[in-house]
């Protein structure tokens, strides 16, 4: 039986927004499935809602068709409800879509939602704030608030923010507890991995498991320009914990206590400064439709 499905499409997301992802929706999922249903959201936020209502009204699968923003949300608004997780990959990044085995093309991607596999996910949380691909403080949260500030989107723009801001960040002093271990460090990046890349095949924690309970966390306490280029490298290559350049702990949750304000994100998305962190696992959380 084909599930009954509901598209959230955010039309901002990614960088093929002119085509009618509706229509396209209309060719390759419509005439597979006639019971689905598209709608769009308005603003940021919206997707949550819903996809809170579309799980009550009964769908079994909601779809986030957009990047991983667009999935954060819709997955927010599907915890605690019977209805799975699909994705139709539309964003910049689709950290989540590419873990996942998800085509990143738009016509098969849809295909396969017409006759989904159904599995369960784990959910990370970060300060009440739930995660599905990472979260994390420190400079790439620096970088994803410069990034949203920048007036402009694209891969030039995200590298010309990167070099900038590396010029100017400072690591800030840090006390972690993994699951009982604890060590203070200086902090450049500490990353909370559910699943294994930041997007762009950019691979921060390439073991991570989905269904493990437990997150992979990567520490760099510092990066001055050799490592920087050899973390660069080893997340391309998706081989950054048999480089020696960041430090890995794997663990169901975590607390960090922060000498001064440290910007963090979630899935992306800058959230704000902190000085503490609370990072836990809702294991098998959330139902997965791929
Ligand atoms: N209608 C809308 N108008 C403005 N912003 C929206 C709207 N709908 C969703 N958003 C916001 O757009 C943001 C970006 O979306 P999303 O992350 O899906 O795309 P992306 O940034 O291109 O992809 P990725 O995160 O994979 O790089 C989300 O954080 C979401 O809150």
């Amino acid at each position: 039986m084909v599930p009954r499905t509901c598209f959230i499409l955010n039309p901002t997301a990614g960088p093929s927004r002119r085509r009618d992802v509706p229509a396209l929706i209309a060719r390759h999922f419509g005439t597979l499935v006639a019971d689905y249903e598209v709608r769009l959201t308005e603003c940021a936020g919206h997707a949550v809602e819903l996809a809170r209502a579309a799980a009550a009204e009964g769908f079994e699968v909601v779809a986030a068709v957009g990047g991983d923003g667009t999935v954060n949300e819709v997955g927010r608004g599907l915890l605690g409800t019977a209805a799975a997780l699909g994705i139709v990959p539309q964003g910049s990044g689709n950290g989540l879509a590419r873990h996942l085995g998800v085509p990143l093309s738009l016509a098969p991607a849809l295909r396969r939602l017409a006759a989904p596999t159904f599995s369960r996910m784990d959910v990370g949380v970060m300060n009440d704030h739930p995660f599905f691909c990472t979260a994390g403080l420190g400079f790439d949260a620096h970088v994803s608030q410069h990034f949203a500030q920048a007036g402009s989107r694209g891969l030039s723009t995200y590298l010309r923010v990167t070099l900038r801001e590396y010029r100017r960040y400072r690591p800030v002093r840090v006390r972690i507890d993994l699951n009982g271990q604890v060590e203070e460090t200086d902090c450049y990046v500490l990353a909370f991995a559910n699943a294994s890349q930041y997007g762009n095949n950019a691979y921060i924690a390439p073991l991570a498991d989905l269904r493990d309970g437990l997150l992979d966390v990567c520490l760099i306490d510092a990066l001055p320009a050799g490592r920087a280029f050899r973390v660069s490298l080893a997340m391309a290559l998706g081989n950054l914990p048999q480089s020696k350049a960041a430090e890995y702990f794997r663990v169901p949750r975590g607390r960090v206590l922060a000498e001064a304000p440290i910007g963090f994100h979630v899935d992306g998305d800058y959230l704000g400064h902190a000085t503490e962190f609370v990072v836990e696992l809702l294991p098998l959380a959330l139902a997965v439709a791929v």
